[in-house]
């Protein structure tokens, strides 16, 4: 379904140092699935486990000087791809820059994201509440673009148990959370099964993070 209301939609201070940016994206939408298609020719979508062993339900896969992963070994940041054993695909100007400017929008002038995760959800895939903690520079914001069909976005406090208010996230929408909200819990309801034209039945989600990759394994 096309977002029929992004410039109705307004920007909405979620926490202090998180905010939703609708629409902040969308002039790059069409580009940035392109792109995604062509990076996963290099980098496929896989699905990952869990250090328990557990299938996640999206498939993903990373752009930048390195990539997330978890499997049995933990959840890391990793400079190559196990899956192939190259280096992840170099992470696209546009990518940068679109990151660059959300976080700018946002109040992080100085962001440079090192790290994209891509997260691609088929119907009824979700991602549970949790942190993103597995970064060593926490004084960085997290930047995440949604992209395809609509998601029902979970954004809490820092304690696992605080309320959450949550947000329906369409095509070309972006979330900006940093500072005292670096570490707040977040969330994806499972995605209705429905149609965008440039996504079929698909939502991606564009991650980016900024990573020290030198301190992290090959
Ligand atoms: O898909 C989303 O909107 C959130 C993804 C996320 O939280 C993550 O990859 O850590
Ligand atoms: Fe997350």
């Amino acid at each position: 379904m096309e977002d029929l209301f992004a410039g109705l939609r307004c920007r909405t201070d979620l926490a202090e140092g998180a905010v939703l940016l609708p629409g902040f994206a969308e002039f790059w939408a069409g580009q940035l699935v392109a792109t995604i298609q062509r990076l996963s020719l290099e980098a496929p979508f896989r699905v990952m486990k869990t250090p328990g062993g557990r299938s996640m339900s999206v498939a993903t896969t990373s752009c930048g000087d390195c990539g997330w992963y978890t499997d049995e070994k933990g959840y890391r940041y990793v400079r190559a791809d196990p899956l192939t054993g190259k280096q992840w695909p170099k992470m696209p100007d546009m990518f940068f820059e679109l990151a660059s400017a959300a976080a700018k929008e946002a109040g992080y002038p100085d962001f440079s994201p090192s790290s994209c995760l891509i997260n691609r959800y088929e119907p009824g895939a979700k991602m549970g509440l949790h942190q993103d903690r597995d970064e060593d520079d926490q004084a960085s914001p997290i930047v995440s673009v949604s992209l395809g069909v609509p998601a029902r976005f979970a954004f809490g406090g820092l304690l696992k148990t605080d309320a959450v208010q949550r947000h329906d996230l369409f095509h070309g929408d972006v979330v900006v959370w940093g500072g005292i909200s670096r570490l707040a819990w977040h969330g994806v309801s499972p995605v209705r099964e429905t149609f965008h034209p440039q996504t079929g039945a698909m939502r991606y989600n564009l991650t980016f993070r900024a990573i020290n990759a030198a301190l992290f394994q090959p």
